[in-house]
């Protein structure tokens, strides 16, 4: 069994990887460390304190390492990069909490922002969708503890439409997202 935990950065991916590790006894898999450790990456973008990944050689050196992998549990933002998968979850986190979320982290305001516009445009969920249509399970963590999201998880008690957008106050928070990013465009 192959499980990838896959959101943006702030929705929980860790937290609920290791608790399902833990529940289900299986190997973990961090794929952004991977990049790291395996130095994977073209640079390190300064302003936004991310390196930014060579995917080609991501996919090549994943393919090898996962080549005999089962019964493990995939963390990783970049859901297309991975070979093989039998369910794919995606953690959903209400835009405005998990902007909150990723300020407590002390991040680059550029690298919350574009983090943030993300989820509320739902850009992980559709590339996972492109990559393994069918297997995506979307879930909205916001509300509810790490022991109800594993539970949602095993019993494949999915969330099938979350629209960020449908909500006017994440409409005009967007708009001020949308303005932080092309400040800093504009700063270039
Ligand atoms: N369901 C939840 N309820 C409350 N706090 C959560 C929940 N899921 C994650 N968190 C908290 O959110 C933060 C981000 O979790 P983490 O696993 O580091 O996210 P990611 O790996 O996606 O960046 C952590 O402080 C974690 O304790």
């Amino acid at each position: 069994m192959i499980i990838v935990i896959s959101g943006t950065p702030g929705v929980g991916k860790t937290i609920v990887s290791k608790e399902l590790v833990k529940r289900l006894n299986l190997k973990y898999f961090h794929l952004s460390q991977f990049v790291i450790d395996e130095k994977l990456y073209i640079e390190y973008d300064e302003e936004r304190q991310s390196y930014i990944i060579d995917e080609d050689k991501v996919k090549d050196k994943l393919e090898i390492a996962l080549k005999e992998s089962d019964n493990i549990v995939i963390e990783s933002i970049y859901p297309s990069l991975i070979p093989k998968a039998d369910i794919v979850v995606v953690l959903r986190k209400n835009p405005i909490v998990l902007y909150n979320e990723l300020k407590n982290r002390g991040w680059p305001e550029l690298k919350i922002a574009e983090n943030v516009e993300a989820e509320i445009l739902g850009v992980i969920s559709q590339e996972a969708k492109e990559a393994f249509n069918g297997k995506v399970c979307e879930i909205d963590v916001t509300k509810i503890s790490i022991d109800q999201i594993i539970n949602k998880i095993l019993n494949k008690e999915c969330d099938y439409f979350i629209d960020w957008l449908s909500d006017t106050e994440i409409q005009s928070f967007l708009e001020n997202l949308d303005n932080i990013i092309s400040s800093h465009e504009n700063n270039i």
